[in-house]
């Protein structure tokens, strides 16, 4: 695990979310983008060398829907930067992790992308990224 690739905050109004962050960081969004796989339209933010990526549901079996549902908005995931997805998914998986798509699938922002379920890392939606190189 190299960095925080980014932190998912879920959020119920999109474009109003996206003016709120625009306020906060004094810059708009550099990327929206929908992920049609995992029920969810994303906008990323650049906070200095840092990303957050606010994610709305699309549907009512969004994880994100879900998520708001019970645990209102706020912070959903951290992301962290892997060289190779595949290995660190093999690692986790023996050190005791419980992969939750031990296939990764794409996500946004030219990524593959898997996840760990939060009962497994202490309460927290861990998701690794690789970024998918040409
Ligand atoms: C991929 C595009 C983009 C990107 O960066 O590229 C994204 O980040 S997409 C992000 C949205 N996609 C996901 O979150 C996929 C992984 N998530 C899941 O598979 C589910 O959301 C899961 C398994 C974490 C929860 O599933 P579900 O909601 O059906 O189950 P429960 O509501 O019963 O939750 C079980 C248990 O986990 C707690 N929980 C749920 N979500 C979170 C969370 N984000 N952080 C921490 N804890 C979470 C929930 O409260 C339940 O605990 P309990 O003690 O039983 O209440
Ligand atoms: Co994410």
């Amino acid at each position: 695990m190299d960095k925080i690739e980014h932190i998912g905050i879920a959020v119920k109004n999109l474009d109003a979310s996206n003016e709120l962050f625009r306020k906060l960081f004094g810059a708009p969004a550099y990327k929206m983008e929908e992920v049609l796989s995992e029920g969810v339209t994303t906008s990323f933010f650049k906070s200095g060398p840092n990303k957050i990526e606010l994610l709305a549901g699309t549907n009512e079996n969004s994880p994100i829907t879900k998520f708001i549902e019970k645990k209102g908005e706020g912070i959903h995931h951290i992301a962290f930067a892997v060289d190779d997805i595949v290995a660190e998914i093999a690692r986790l998986k023996s050190e005791g992790f419980t992969v939750l798509n031990e296939v990764p699938k794409k996500g946004a922002d030219n990524k593959l992308v898997a996840f760990l379920h939060p009962k497994s890392s202490n309460g927290v939606l861990v998701e690794l990224c690789q970024e998918i190189r040409d």
